[in-house]
């Protein structure tokens, strides 16, 4: 079931006209459908179970869009969070998931976070290193708790797909190496400070391939294997998010119940408790960006540049991992043009596409980028003083704008000037 599709006026988000939303909430915007994001969720977290996983922990990966109605929204259907921040944390408690749902990960989680995180009583801390894991045994001792720990390990395993999003390497800083994982989880186990309850792992996002995290997987039940076998308690393993969603010119993803079989297939009989963290695969197709073209700008030698609202500042993708996204006109047209869809942010590299063949558009003309519900508003910036892009839930015919678009007034008081200047 697609929930965007083109109705008597043009193309909605289920019963709300994109144009309706535009015209009143103003470009760019994003919006969000809510039945899309209860459908992924639920398609991931009954694909576990109809595969023999028993009691998921589904822990959404915050970053991906960390909206607090949209994480209200997973948290009501059961949803954990995964998070890497003292406000991805506040973010989550704020949408009611509460803190025994609640992952903390990252590979520098600064004392204070991780004094909120403990007093927050979450799920686990994902230790990403050794001096981590000292630091963690500390703040724990100051306030006199036993921290609840899981070592991220870093299975030195290849997920393909874009460098800049692939951190199962050992060059990558992510997770202590597999080589000192054992070392590591026995001395916890030997630290009063510290409860190691599990491990951990996450080799990259947008993963299209099952066989990377078949391996990466294989190697994590051999390393629980030989810490149940060496005497060491071990309740839950983590494997992290990374799952892909089809943008359309890249290799489809397997569906969720095809990575669902593969991971019962490989924790077949382990006798522990399995934790997610998937990001892109529950928000990325719930979600679009709505934009209105400035200008058509077409140069005597040739190239036609279709100038619109938003910039690299509001969607990043493109700019910094040479993305792809569908940009479908929110009305539809006949006929093609070949065109570089460019933002007015002062880079080069604020280009969405080169030569792509779209619609032919004008002025005024909406656009809409198809699949930005991940990592599109959540890495939006206020750069060239822009205002930061608000978003838009909908349910059904009704929506509501769930992040203001802030004025120039609130963004410029933020500025202070002291006196002597
Ligand atoms: C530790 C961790 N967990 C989960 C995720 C979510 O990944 P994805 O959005 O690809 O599912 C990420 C981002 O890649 C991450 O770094
Ligand atoms: N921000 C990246 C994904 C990074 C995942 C976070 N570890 C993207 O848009 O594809």
């Amino acid at each position: 079931m697609n929930h965007f599709e083109y109705g008597p006026e043009g193309l909605a988000c289920e019963g709300a006209p994109l144009a309706k939303i535009a015209a009143e909430v103003g470009t760019p915007v994003y919006v969000y459908s809510r039945a899309t994001l209860e459908r992924h969720f639920t398609v991931f977290r009954d694909a576990l179970v109809n595969a023999g996983v028993v009691d998921p922990l589904v822990a959404y990966a915050v970053k991906a869009n960390s909206n607090v109605a949209v994480l209200k929204v997973l948290g009501d259907l059961g949803a954990g969070a995964d998070t890497v921040s003292e406000g991805e944390v506040r973010r989550a408690l704020a949408a009611g998931i509460p803190g025994g749902r609640i992952v903390f990960s990252g590979v520098g989680k600064k004392r204070d976070e991780i004094a909120f995180a403990l007093k927050a009583g979450v799920a686990e801390i994902n230790v990403e290193s050794e001096p981590e894991m000292e630091l963690i045994a500390a703040v724990a001792a100051e306030l006199g708790v036993r921290a609840k720990i899981a070592f991220r390990v870093n299975p030195d395993v290849a997920a393909g797909g874009h460098a800049k999003i692939a951190t199962g390497k050992s060059e990558n800083k992510f997770g202590v190496s597999f080589a000192e994982a054992a070392r590591l989880y026995a001395n916890a186990s030997n630290n009063a400070a510290l409860e190691p309850i599990g491990v951990a792992c996450h080799i990259g996002s947008q993963i299209t391939d099952l066989e990377p995290m078949r391996a990466a997987f294989t190697k994590m039940r051999g390393l629980v294997e030989q810490l149940i076998g060496e005497g060491l308690s071990v309740e839950r393993l983590d494997l992290g998010g990374g799952l892909g969603v089809p943008y359309f010119n890249h290799p489809e993803p397997p569906p969720p119940a095809a990575f669902a079989a593969m991971v019962a297939e490989v924790t077949k009989g382990l006798p522990v408790k399995l934790a997610f963290e998937p990001g892109r695969v529950i928000a990325a197709n719930a979600g679009v960006m709505v934009s209105e073209v400035i200008h058509v700008h077409e140069r005597p030698e040739g190239r036609k540049f279709l100038v619109i609202d938003a910039a690299m500042n509001d969607l990043v993708r493109p700019a910094m991992y040479d993305a792809f996204h569908d940009i479908r006109p929110v009305h539809p047209k006949t006929g093609e043009s070949v065109y570089d869809v460019v933002g007015p942010v002062c880079e080069t590299g604020d280009t969405f596409t080169r030569d792509r063949a779209l619609p032919p558009f004008g002025p005024g003309d909406l656009v809409a980028f198809m699949s930005a519900g991940a990592y599109g508003s959540a890495m939006a910036s206020e750069y060239n003083t822009r205002p930061l892009v608000p978003e838009v839930l909908v349910d059904g015919d009704r929506y509501a704008v769930i992040r203001k678009r802030p004025t120039y007034d609130e963004m410029l008081a933020r500025d202070l000037v002291p006196d002597w200047v």
